[in-house]
């Protein structure tokens, strides 16, 4: 089964020592976040599982056939319109032109972007508008890994809630796994099946939180509760209130 697999990985930048043996497992079809205060190593090891950063000592293996990312910082290509950001990574798979903008312009509008957007430019839209095509980006390759870092910060309540019914439907009819990256309890409670703690300096993995409840039945109170609880939690209390 493919799986994202991170054992005893370290991380220093300098002489900062920024990750201190990490070790997780990510199935398929499974939602894993990290939470953690601000600092703490939760880009970093996003980084080095996404190959994005190389590894000095531990290891990851990871089997997903495809993997693409959304980031808070959307980095879309400002010198490329909207059709055209989204297309960029069919085309670099050699899928043919036609065949690449028909597809970004069906996931364009999944996502909730209209038809007189296409040809508009990254300046010309607004911070949900750019989130639309950078999530739209990350999926039109159809993905089994999704990496997230912060990809809802910026974003208001309405549009938070429609990207996350989203993903939580492609996760559980399509088997997409995610790995999450956030410091918002709530959005981890809601999105995952697994929460790991991330306690900074360096950054060291102190409390795995399952969840069993059925992604698409978390409703608001559900997630009020469960967040409500894990505040109270030892771990949770230390890592973010006392760190
Ligand atoms: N390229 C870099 N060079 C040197 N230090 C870095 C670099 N990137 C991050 N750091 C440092 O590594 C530590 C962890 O940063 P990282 O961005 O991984 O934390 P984070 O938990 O994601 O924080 P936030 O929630 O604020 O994004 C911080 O002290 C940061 O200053």
């Amino acid at each position: 089964m493919e799986r994202l697999e991170v054992k005893n990985l370290s991380f220093s930048f300098g002489v900062t020592q920024v990750l201190d043996e990490i070790n997780f497992t990510l199935n398929k079809g499974h939602v894993l976040s990290i939470v953690g205060p601000s600092g703490g190593g939760k880009s970093t090891l996003l980084k080095l599982c996404a190959n994005i950063l190389n590894i000095e000592q531990g290891e990851i293996n990871n089997s997903f056939k495809y993997c693409s990312f959304a980031f808070q910082d959307t980095r879309l290509l400002p010198w490329k319109n909207v059709i055209d950001n989204i297309s960029l990574s069919l085309l670099a798979k050699n899928i043919n032109k036609k065949e690449a903008l028909l597809k970004a312009e069906n996931i364009a509008i999944k996502m909730g972007l209209k038809q007189e957007d296409f040809d508009k430019f990254p300046k010309d839209l607004s911070g949900g508008m750019k989130q639309r095509v950078s999530f739209a980006r990350a999926l039109v390759i159809n993905p089994k890994l999704l990496f997230l870092d912060e990809p809802f910060s910026a974003l208001d309540i309405g549009l938070k809630k429609e990207l996350q019914e989203y993903l939580i439907n492609l996760v559980e009819n399509e088997n997409l796994s995610i790995l999450f990256i956030t410091h918002d309890l709530m959005e981890a409670v809601k999105l995952s099946d697994e929460i790991l703690v991330l306690e900074p300096n360096p950054g060291r993995v102190v409390k795995s939180f399952k969840i069993d409840e059925q992604k698409s039945l978390r409703d608001t109170n559900f997630v009020y509760k469960t967040s409500a609880k894990l505040l109270n939690n030892k771990y949770i209390i230390d890592t973010f209130f006392k760190g």
